[in-house]
């Protein structure tokens, strides 16, 4: 069981690690891992946290939970080894749970430790329901995302789709926009179909989920306020990691 006052270790000090930093509140991040060692630095005389440039380091630290808030080369890089040492995670990158024998390896590695990855519900709604997909008939599970060109890093000037396919490939070619895209596949149990729309218009980050089967179905539409730092990133994606953080000690579980 986890202590009153959770102690989290951070892989990735950037947008997202100093929004958490910035609201702790039911917890304490005591340790910093950024691979831009300067980052770490800076984030432990803005916040208090150790500082650790070297990996084993930071896994050497006696924290209760790890967040990765990096990237998905960060995932693929360490998430093996943080369950090795001993402790649960929660994945922001979630894209790289893509890849079908990276992903067996390192849920054959959670389960054999008895060890827990929590995947956020990140910058969309609606993910708990999703899951009865995995145990119920689903026809449609799609995907369209719509952000400003800057945010995907082109130069696109028209409104456009940039992409049209399966979940798991979009990923791959926009590994820091599309984790959402992932998030929803896994907890569907399918490969979701996606579209990626730029906009020069667009200011917020749009997420827009149509989902069906035997249940009946749904449409969700999240219009998400950019995050502070890092346009591409919207807001709620942090506080969905906050909540979780917030909410591992509560007797109330809320959600499916
Ligand atoms: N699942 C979801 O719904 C969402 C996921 N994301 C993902 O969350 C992650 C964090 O987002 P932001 O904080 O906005 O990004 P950011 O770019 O502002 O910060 C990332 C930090 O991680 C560090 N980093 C990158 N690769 C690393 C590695 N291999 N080892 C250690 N440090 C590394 C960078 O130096 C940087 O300081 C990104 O991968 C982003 O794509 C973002 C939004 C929604
Ligand atoms: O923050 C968002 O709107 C979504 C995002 O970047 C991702 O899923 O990688």
């Amino acid at each position: 069981m986890y202590p009153t006052t959770l102690t989290v270790g951070i892989i990735g000090c950037g947008n997202v690690g100093n929004i958490l930093a910035q609201r702790q509140n039911a917890f304490r991040i005591t340790a910093a891992y950024d691979c831009i060692p300067e980052r770490a630095q800076e984030y432990s005389e803005k916040y208090g946290a150790k500082p650790l440039s070297d990996f084993s380091e930071f896994l050497a630290e006696p924290v209760d939970i790890v967040v990765e808030a990096a990237s998905v080369s960060a995932v693929r890089e360490h998430a093996i080894d943080v369950l090795l040492s001993g402790k649960d995670m929660i994945i922001l990158s979630v894209g790289a749970l893509a890849e079908e024998t990276f992903r067996t390896q390192l849920l054959a590695k959670a389960r054999h430790l008895d060890r827990k990855i929590h995947i956020p519900s990140g910058a969309i709604m609606g993910l708990d329901n999703i899951r009865i997909g995995q145990i119920s008939r689903v026809d449609t599970l799609f995907l369209k995302t719509t952000k400003n060109p800057k945010s995907l890093g082109i130069a696109e000037q028209e409104t456009k789709c940039v992409f049209s396919g399966t979940a798991s490939d979009c990923v791959r070619q926009y590994p820091k926009n599309t984790n959402v895209a992932i998030s929803l596949s896994l907890a569907c149990g399918c490969d979701a179909n996606v579209e990626l729309w730029s906009n020069p218009g667009e200011t917020k980050n749009m997420h827009e989920i149509t989902f069906a089967g035997e249940f009946g179905d749904a449409y969700i539409r999240i219009r998400n306020n950019p995050a502070p730092d890092n346009a591409a990133t919207s807001s709620l994606a942090a506080l969905s990691i906050l909540s979780i953080l917030e909410n591992l000690k509560n007797p109330l579980v809320i959600g499916a």
